[in-house]
């Protein structure tokens, strides 16, 4: 019913602090969840390409093994892509019997228990986006019944529609924004791979190089390539990064790629090692045409057979393919085959859109395009190849791709790139969104063109929000290397992107960056780890360049994130007195005596509670000119919050437009409220709309609007004003002519 709902949902993105928090270990994946206690409970188990989703699916396997998952007697794992070739109808028994493993004994028996135990049975299909055919499961014809003979498309149907093994639980791993992401609405609890931590990172090098010589020298190599390092938070990149490093080690090859393109590039000549080129070129082009074709279609399983054996012998060799054991059908042999990684993939794909003859300089542009429309849901998919594309095109050292080519493709390859060149510097005409931006960060990146990235940086807007879009080390790493380019000044708005603190760090020490935004929360333990690390001048610089205005307090979590900020700047805890720096020069911090803007939506619920302890830092703000205390969201803040603001006033001398609607406000404050106001010396508007004042309120406003000498505009629609307070508004009025409307 939702279908158009469904593929909007997105996952959500975690501030540094909350991810810390709302981090889990393996053995809560399963632990509570919606849904009715007897359903099936259907748990997705999302992550980026790489990021380890089937080697957790494993981990949990053995921990289940150990007995360490103990609410499940049984667990069937399904690996998506082996599900493919199977034309064969099954019965429910057949697919877990048959398609994974059978008792030994007494399957009879075994399989009764099973259907009158469903909650104790843990099914897991791995990896989705491999299922070749994965359009309408949600409402296609399903298995209903026990004993009839279903595709697996049906059965699979069955299960995610509650219709067989009803009260199961089912795990199924995909990629977000992949194919699975039109059946999250069937989904009780969604759990995103994150990929490696910092720490992790160290401790999966650490254990890779162990026993090798010289180890700590292997890891310092990759740490000294910040941007190969900042792709180390994928696993498998970081796999891949491990093995080219003890690779070089061997050759005595101390200088370490810094692209992604290179990066690559070496581990494939690595695994070409020893091997002619120009012998295989057949193989690599029809390789290349393949990975294209998959990387078009969002597959890497290939559907049809090789046609050559060589290639298939090629490729399995050097492990460009990989093959999956399957159940033979007549039809196919025993096994299928797929692309080892999504790398290998996109780098091939990369090669064949470099190398490919029929591909036009303008029909490539098209092919890679950012503006294409379509389904947001796949948008994703062609970033690698594109980063790879442009790498290649702009290789200085070519000679390799001729090695690549039956041809000479020099001139080929200089089209395409001016095309390709002059593609990402039109981007920049109209101002590119978040991702688009990113992406083109990345592809100058890649292209390692002085004259590029100039032209980049110099067309940047001044004003860049990456608010609510996802910033991975790599994305910060492209981003600083071209702001740092730039010729100008930025103010850039790291909220909501998930950026971790080393990220916000090389960010906000640029010098052309002179103001950021970002969480309060990250903020904060930005400035303590820098004051622990006694990294002052950072610390300084981040002190002063963080803004927080305008500011919108939407939750609990928000007041609390404020109120922290202002006790930092209260208590200057960041900067304690020293002989130096004597008390009376601190000037606290900026981003709190600059708020200008302040709003207030908690909604009828936290409203009030959210506010008393709002009103308690609001001194503070001396150079607040607008403060919404309704922001549309009916705070019901109350007589007695209104009367504490009214306390305040004498602190925020600045203000000039003040919303107090729809916050059940009575007589009983308005007279201390009005008698108050003449104390804003800069009050413009006020807004009391929708409140329950009647005429002794209005009475005491009259009175209090001729000693408001700034006042323009008040609001007083929708109370419990009659005729007589009507009156002594209008009366009032009459001394003063600066005011416009009533
Ligand atoms: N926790 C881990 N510890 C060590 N290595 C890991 C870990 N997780 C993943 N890896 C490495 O990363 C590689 C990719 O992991 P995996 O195949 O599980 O990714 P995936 O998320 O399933 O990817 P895809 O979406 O492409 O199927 C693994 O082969 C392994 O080398």
């Amino acid at each position: 019913k939702n279908a158009n709902k469904c593929l909007e949902k997105e996952l959500v993105i975690y501030d540094a602090a909350e991810r810390e928090k709302a981090a889990i270990e393996r053995s809560q994946i399963f632990e509570t969840m919606s849904g009715k206690p007897k359903e099936t409970k259907v748990i997705a188990l999302l992550g980026q390409a790489g990021m380890g989703k089937s080697i957790l699916v494993k981990k949990i396997c053995q921990d289940w093994a150990k007995g360490e998952i103990s609410q499940f007697e049984f667990v069937f794992w399904f690996e998506c892509k082996r599900l493919n070739f199977s034309g064969k109808r099954y019965t429910v028994r057949d697919l877990l019997f048959e398609l994974f493993a059978k008792p030994q004994e007494k399957c009879d028996e075994v399989f009764r228990y099973i259907l009158h135990n469903p909650e104790k049975v843990l099914i897991i299909f791995d990896g989705f986006d491999d299922f070749l055919d994965y359009d309408g499961l949600a409402h296609c014809s399903a298995c209903t019944s026990m004993k009839e003979f279903h595709t697996v498309k049906e059965l699979f149907a069955g299960l995610l529609q509650k219709k067989v093994l009803h009260g199961c639980t089912m795990l199924i791993t995909g990629r977000p924004k992949g194919a699975f992401n039109q059946y999250l609405f069937k989904v009780d609890k969604i759990v995103e791979v994150i990929g490696f931590s910092p720490q992790q990172i160290e401790e999966y090098m650490t254990k890779y190089f162990n026993g090798t010589p010289q180890p700590s020298e292997k890891v310092k190599l990759i740490k000294d390539c910040p941007f190969i390092y900042s792709y180390c938070y994928c696993p498998l990149l970081c796999r891949l990064v491990c093995f080219l490093c003890e690779a070089l080690h061997k050759t005595g090859d101390k200088e370490f790629p810094i692209t992604l393109t290179t990066l690559y590039l070496n581990v494939f000549q690595q695994k070409l090692m020893g091997v002619t080129l120009k012998a295989n070129i057949q193989y690599i082009t029809k390789l290349n045409c393949l990975a294209w074709t998959g990387v078009q279609n969002y597959q890497n399983v290939l559907i049809d057979n090789l046609g050559s054996k060589e290639l298939k012998e090629f490729a399995l060799k050097h492990g460009f393919l990989t093959p999956f054991p399957i159940n033979p059908d007549g039809k196919n042999e025993g096994f299928g085959i797929a692309f080892t990684n999504f790398i290998v993939q996109n780098f091939f794909g990369a090669l064949h859109l470099t190398l490919a003859e029929d591909i036009s300089d303008k029909g490539l542009v098209k092919l890679i395009s950012l503006e294409q429309k379509k389904k947001k849901t796949q948008e994703d998919r062609l970033n690698t190849v594109r980063r790879f594309l442009v790498g290649l095109l702009f290789l200085e050292e070519d000679r390799y791709l001729n090695c690549l080519s039956a041809k000479n493709i020099e001139k080929i390859v200089i089209k395409k790139q001016t095309a390709v060149s002059r593609y990402l510097k039109k981007l920049l005409q109209c101002e590119p969104n978040a991702n688009k931006l990113l992406e083109l960060c990345h592809c100058v990146y890649e292209a390692q063109d002085s004259g590029l990235i100039r032209y980049v940086a110099s067309k940047l807007s001044s004003e860049l929000s990456f608010k609510d879009t996802r910033l991975n080390p790599p994305d910060v790493f492209v981003l600083q290397y071209v702001l740092r380019r730039a010729n100008k000044k930025f103010s850039v708005d790291l909220r909501n992107t998930g950026i971790d603190l080393h990220g916000m760090k090389e960010i906000v020490k640029l010098k052309n960056v002179t103001s950021f935004r970002a969480s309060i929360r990250d903020t904060i333990q930005l400035w303590e780890t820098l004051q622990k690390l006694n990294d002052c001048e950072s610390l300084r610089m981040s002190v002063e360049k963080y803004i927080i205005s305008p500011f919108k307090a939407k939750s609990l979590k928000d007041i609390d994130a404020i109120i922290a900020l202002v006790q930092i700047h209260r208590e200057n805890t960041l900067f304690p007195c020293t002989d130096d720096a004597p008390c009376n020069e601190s000037v606290g911090i900026p981003a709190v005596t600059n708020l200008k803007k302040l709003e207030f939506a908690l909604g009828p619920v936290c409203g009030q509670n959210g506010f008393w302890k709002l009103v308690e830092v609001l001194p503070e703000f001396h150079s607040l000119q607008h403060l919404d205390l309704d922001t549309l969201s009916e705070n019901k803040i109350g007589d007695k919050g209104v009367e504490k603001l009214a306390e305040v006033f004498p602190n925020l001398l600045k203000l000039e437009t003040l919303n107090l609607s729809q916050n059940n406000i009575t007589d009983t404050s308005v007279e201390k409220l009005a008698n108050a106001f003449p104390i804003l010396t800069s009050l413009k508007t006020i807004s009391l709309y929708n409140n329950c004042i009647s005429d002794s309120g209005a009475e005491n406003l009259a009175k209090a609007l001729p000693l408001m000498k700034t006042l323009i505009e008040l609001d007083v629609k929708y109370n419990k004003i009659t005729d007589v307070g009507a009156q002594k508004l209008t009366e009032s009025l009459k001394s003063c002519p600066q005011i416009k409307s009533i």
